[in-house]
Parts: C-alpha cells; structure tokens; sequence
C-alpha cells in the first residue's frame, strides 16, 4: 500500500526534538548481541522498519529478542548459537542487513536464503560477495550472486587482506564479521576513504580487539563476543533533516539532543559550518563508545561550496537533503566523487535532481554528483514522490516548508524505515 500527504509551507520551526536511535548502531546492536555470548540490552533502539528487518531475521535463526518499552533484549548463545532458518531471511528495505547478515552467515555451518523488497533487488551485492567467497562461503544467487535473491552456505574461512574499491562500511564490517570466524587467522580491509566505524567501536565494545588505521581496519579470528548493554544515541543522519531545516526556514531555532556525532557521521555539520550556518555543538561528556551532543541550529545566512572526497562517506546518506539546502545557498554548489548515489535505495542522483527540479531548483546531474545553483525559491502547487526511498521523502517534506504552496507528496510510507515519527516531530516544531 502506498501512502501519500498533502504538504503545507509553515511560518517558522521552534523547539526541542530527539531523534529517533541511529540506524546504523542499532542494526549492530541487535546482529552482535545475537552472536554474543550472554544477554545484551540495547536502549533508545530505532523501532524503523529496517531495523525490524534486522530483528526478524535474527530470530528466525534462533536468537531470543524481546522488544519491549523501547527497550531490546537479545539472549545470545554465542557464534555458534545461529540456527539454520526454516524460513527466507527477508531483509525488506535495508542494505545493512543484507551485507553484514551475510558476513556473519559466511562463518555459520548451515544454508540461508534472502531477499528482499523491489529495491533491494537492484543494489549490487557482488561487494561483499566476492570478498566472502574469497574467504571460503558458499554464496549464489541472481546473475551468479550479484543481487538478491541469494543463497548462502557458511564454511571455514580464511582470514584475507581485501583492498575495497569503495568506501563502504557495510563492506568493510561484512568482512570483519567474516573474519571473526576464522580459527586465529588475521583478516583486514583497505579502503579508498575511511568510512563509519561503528563496527570497529561496537565490537570493542563487545570485547573483540580490532587494529585501526586511517583506512584500514583489521580482526584476528577465534575470539567469543561478550553480551553488553548498549545506549544508541539519536541519528545524525536523521537529525540531518532538522538541521537543514533549520537552517533554511525563516525565523526558527531548533535544538537536537542526543545526537550522535561520531567523526566519520559528522560530514552534515562540515557543510552546514562551511556554508556559513549557524549552529552549535554541546558535546556530552563521554560515557558511551559513541560521542554525543546537543545541536542548536537557527534560521542562516548561506554560500554554495564544493562537497567531494573523503568528506562524501561522512554524509553520504544525507547528500539528498543537502541538495536542498544548496537551493538556499547564494552560488554555485558542486557535490561530486558521489557516484556511491546510484546504487541507495535509488538512484539518488536522479531522483534528487528529478524532485528538486519540480520545484523550480536549479540542479544538474553529474556523473559523481550534482551542481546546484542558489538561491532559488521553491515553488509548490505539484506533486512529488519518495519513489519508495525514505530519505527522499524526507528531504521533500523539508522542502515543502517553504514552498509557495502545498506539495503532495506520494508514497510517504518509505519514511517509516529509518523515522517512524518524522511528521510526528515536524509538526511539534511548526507550531
Ligand atoms: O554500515 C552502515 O550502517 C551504512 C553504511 C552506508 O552504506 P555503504 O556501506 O554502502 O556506504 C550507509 O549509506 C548506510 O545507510 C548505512
Ligand atoms: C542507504 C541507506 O541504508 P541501507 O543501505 O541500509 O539500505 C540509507 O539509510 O540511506
């Protein structure tokens, strides 16, 4: 079924939110809890569908989750606690889960199939495939295990050094969670940028040692994860959406608690100071593997800049929304080396350039990106669509705020995957 909203221009946005968990921590929470050994609570766990995703998966394989007030607890029976599924792991949505559920099976003694959505169908899989078959798993599927549905049986594995083409954290942990597997063996992954370490932090966290370069990150195999507690701290990637929001709607101050802002997350804050933005960073005191901090953001003065390099796997998922705030932006801003686009949930290149241009925007697809010219204003009055990707909905839901008129915005729904109460929050800080 799908859903769509008719989208009202508001006078200002004011107050105070939290958002929801963060995607990414929570994903790992729940796979490393259930290959753990004892029982791990994880708190402020984001209830989105593609986390669910993650949890449905895990307890078809045995694992005992229990949701309850907010609150996940998962009794893990360790590596060799995984049972073979009786049922398809459906993945739904969620890239994530389909790549790191896939390292973690490549070490487990028994067969799996997944699937996934119509989108999931599309992203390419052969990048985690083809390391793990290097390392001994027995992987087939669509075109010879390059998309879903795929097929997977775990065997011994051998530890490897995998240069990865791209910057992908969902590749670098699919591996590393491989490799944990292997009997003492050594196994690394090189990267052309560093992307999102979570992986490495959580799995300190859970008592496994990982060496850590610039680019690279290594795990020697054997070693039990140890159950902890873990607190998720609110999604940058989500707050994303309030901090442009902030920062382009007239007359508003918007105060984000909680938000995670890990070093290789923080890529939305880079842009939004170089932009010129005004916003405030309160960091907490440490008490968590995870950095966290309050965000006030107020209605800004902003210039266009460039966005490439090792800045795009800082804020990858947040380019769509970025996109927006370019509009706003005196001159020219270039977003480039972000062809990663193509292969989300959509093609973000195009569908970002295809919405925004229904607005009046002025912005060109590039091969790696898109340039964008501001300051524009956006005109309402049309229809638009997520196109089933969540952070596509979202960025236009932002735009509709200063719109000229309403925007009907179709398959609102794809929202609930990473921000089950986005409209719930945008309204609170339109009143
Ligand atoms: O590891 C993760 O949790 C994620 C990594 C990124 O994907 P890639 O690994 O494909 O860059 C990001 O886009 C995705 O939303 C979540
Ligand atoms: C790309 C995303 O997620 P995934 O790869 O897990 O589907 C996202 O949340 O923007």
């Amino acid at each position: 079924m799908t859903t769509s909203k008719k989208l009202s221009n508001v006078q200002r946005l004011t107050g105070t939110i939290e958002v929801p968990g963060d995607k990414s921590i929570s994903h790992r929470a729940v796979m490393f809890g259930s290959i753990a050994t004892g029982k791990t609570e994880i708190s402020n766990f984001l209830m989105g569908a593609d986390c669910l995703s993650t949890v449905s998966c895990f307890r078809k394989m045995g694992v005992s989750i229990d949701i309850n007030d907010g609150k996940v607890i998962v009794e893990g029976n360790g590596m060799d606690g995984l049972r073979e599924p009786s049922d398809i792991l459906d993945v739904g949505n969620s890239g994530t889960t389909t790549r790191l559920m896939l390292g973690i099976l490549s070490g487990a003694p028994f067969h799996a199939c997944i699937i996934g959505d119509e989108s999931i169908a599309r992203r390419p899989m052969s990048r985690v495939t083809k390391p793990l078959r290097l390392m001994g798993a027995s992987i087939d599927g669509r075109e010879n295990g390059q998309y879903t549905p795929l097929s997977i049986r775990g065997g011994n594995l051998k530890g490897i050094t995998y240069e990865s083409p791209v910057a992908s954290a969902q590749v670098k942990s699919a591996i590393l969670l491989a490799g944990l597997r292997t009997d003492k063996e050594e196994t690394t992954v090189i990267e052309p940028h560093k992307s999102r370490d979570h992986t490495e932090r959580m799995l300190r966290a859970f008592g496994v040692e990982v060496k850590e370069d610039s680019t690279s990150a290594t795990v020697i195999g054997g070693k039990e994860l140890e159950a902890t507690n873990i607190f998720v701290p609110g999604d940058i990637s989500s707050a994303a959406f309030f901090l442009v929001a902030g920062a382009i709607v007239p007359n508003s101050e918007i105060i984000l608690k909680n938000v995670g802002i890990n070093p290789t997350r923080t890529g939305i804050i880079e842009v939004l100071q170089m932009m010129g933005a005004s916003i405030e960073i309160i960091q907490h005191d440490q008490y968590s593997f995870e950095p966290i901090a309050d965000i006030i953001i107020k209605t800004s003065t902003l210039k266009g800049i460039t966005i490439g390099g090792d800045l795009i796997p800082k804020l990858i998922d947040e380019i769509p929304v970025i996109a927006l705030l370019a509009t706003q932006a005196e001159g020219k801003t270039v977003i480039k080396d972000a062809s990663e686009l193509k292969v989300k949930e959509t093609n973000r290149i195009d569908t970002v350039v295809g919405e925004l241009s229904k607005l009046g925007a002025s912005i060109d697809a590039t091969d790696d990106g898109m340039i964008i010219t501001g300051k524009t204003g956006l005109s309402g009055n049309v229809s638009v669509s997520s196109h089933g990707d969540h952070r596509i909905g979202m960025m236009l839901a932002i735009a509709a705020c200063i719109t000229d008129g309403t925007l009907d915005l179709h398959d609102v729904d794809a929202i609930a995957v990473s921000y089950p109460n986005f409209f719930e929050h945008l309204s609170l800080l339109s009143k």
